[in-house]
């Protein structure tokens, strides 16, 4: 199983790549770990096994987070109904967006970040994202609130991309434009 250990925190260069494609269809190994990606996420939503192995609580987690350069990214995220968004997906890719941006009224945290990065981090309000499911599926979803926010945060990292290079250096709360609050 996946531990925080596996995790590669920021200052690490390969979350600054931009990570490869996987060919499909995926290899036993790709589809093993896209699988301990998954189970990360439960592992670490889970109060007991959070505790025992020390997991720090995350809805989404990207395979250059665990030093794996290829465009792999897990979600495991509740809406404001209670949806639950339960993924693994390779190859995701953003095909349309909003005008309209979003927001966590909290800011984001990620789990290779060991501090607190204060700030609005702007997102499309709205976005659709196609992929190849772990059963090889092609997969077209269309997203909105915290799920979407979570999606561009992991496919921001496929991509070298971290949360706080979206925050405002001059005025980290500055709201942005055509904006709205989550949370
Ligand atoms: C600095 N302020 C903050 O962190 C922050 C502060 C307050 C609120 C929010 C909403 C914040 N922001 C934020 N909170 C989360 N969690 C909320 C708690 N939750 C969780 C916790 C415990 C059990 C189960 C679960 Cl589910 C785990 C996930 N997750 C993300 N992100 C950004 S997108 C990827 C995602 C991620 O998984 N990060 C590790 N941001």
């Amino acid at each position: 199983m996946l531990t925080m250990n596996d995790v590669v925190k920021e200052g690490h260069p390969v979350l600054r790549e931009k990570a490869l494609e996987v060919k499909l269809p995926p290899s036993t190994e790709e589809i093993d770990t896209l699988k301990k990606m998954m189970d990360f996420l439960k592992n670490s939503q889970t109060p007991e096994i959070a505790e025992k192995y020390d997991l720090r609580p995350g809805v989404g987690i990207a395979a250059p987070q665990i030093n794996v350069s290829k465009r792999m990214i897990a979600v495991l995220a509740e809406d404001s109904k209670g949806k639950v968004y339960d993924f693994g997906l390779f190859n995701p890719r953003i095909v349309s967006h909003s005008v309209e941006k979003s927001y966590l009224q909290s800011g984001e945290g990620c789990l290779s970040v060991d501090r607190a990065v204060p700030g609005y981090v702007p997102r499309y309000a709205r976005i659709t994202v196609k992929g190849t499911d772990i059963e090889g599926n092609e997969v077209n979803l269309r997203l909105r609130g915290f799920p979407a926010i979570v999606f561009q945060h992991e496919i921001d990292h496929l991509n070298g991309v971290m949360f706080y290079d979206h925050i405002d250096k001059v005025d980290p709360f500055k709201v942005p434009e055509n904006s709205t609050a989550i949370g």
